[in-house]
């Protein structure tokens, strides 16, 4: 299968519907351009990952106007999207970091809540509630594991994501340019330890006054990088074998060894 990762550019002085109206066209152009099955959108792409002032303004329902333009996106083209993630309203809770995953009918498949918030006691910890659900998602001939951003750094998550028969990750985030080398280093390790592909796609530009790091991301079960972006905005388009992660795991079955559980 075919899979390209939008790095789209977060500008504060974009209006936020034009933003949702150029991420639906780069998706379609994905499709159209590249053969894409499954495309890929960041962390909180709408408002920006660190726009914490602005959350309470700009979440929306997990209906809400980013996943119509999502849903009518993914069935216009035809490929399975995960619309990167964003600031949800649940009516009966807390405002939540949502992911949300489309069929190529336009059906909302899954949502995830990202489990760990970042901040520590500021930002997403304060201000939003902690998903409880792991959760994955069969898309072509893949299974993927969900988690967003700080997630990367619990790798409990995502053993339990290939318990639960991930063979690939799809992680989007916000990830800020001054802790690069930590993105790098746990995209790869995260692929590396669990014979899985990593498929992580940040966000490019500045917002709420952090440069992003960008450099979207994709490693393969061996943990060689298959693609890497630029800072800026940009596409990656990658193929994924499931055969790949078989072969992986067969030929070197250290996750047969695990002691504790
Ligand atoms: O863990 C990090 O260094 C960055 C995490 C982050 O920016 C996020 O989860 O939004």
């Amino acid at each position: 299968m075919r899979a390209s990762l939008i790095q789209i550019a977060v500008d504060p002085d974009e209006p936020v519907n034009s933003r949702r109206r150029r991420a639906a066209s780069l998706v379609r152009e994905q499709r159209e351009r590249h053969g894409a099955d499954l495309v890929v959108l960041p962390e909180l792409w709408p408002t920006g990952a660190f726009a914490y002032t602005s959350f309470v303004d700009e979440a929306e329902p997990l209906e809400g106007p980013t996943y119509e333009v999502m849903a009518e996106a993914a069935a216009g083209a035809g490929v399975w999207l995960h619309a990167g993630s964003i600031v949800e309203r649940d009516p009966e809770g807390p405002l939540y970091n949502t992911s949300l995953v489309f069929s190529p009918d336009g059906e909302l498949v899954r949502a995830y809540r990202k489990i760990h918030r970042f901040g520590f006691d500021t930002g997403e910890a304060v201000l939003m509630g902690a998903g409880e659900e792991l959760v994955t998602v069969r898309a072509a001939d893949l299974t993927f594991g969900l988690g967003t951003c700080y997630d990367l750094r619990f790798p409990e998550l995502f053993r339990g994501l290939v318990d639960a028969g991930a063979q690939a990750f799809l992680v989007p985030a916000g990830w800020p340019a001054r802790r690069r080398d930590h993105w790098t280093l746990l995209t790869r390790a995260r692929a590396v330890e669990n014979q899985a592909y990593v498929l992580a796609c940040g966000t490019a530009g500045t917002h709420a006054g952090m440069e992003q790091a960008g450099h979207s991301i994709v490693v393969d079960p061996w943990g060689e990088v298959l693609a890497e972006a630029g800072p800026a905005e940009e596409v990656l388009t990658v193929e994924l074998d499931p055969a790949r992660v078989a072969k992986t795991r067969e030929q070197f079955p250290a996750l047969k060894d695990r002691r504790l559980r």
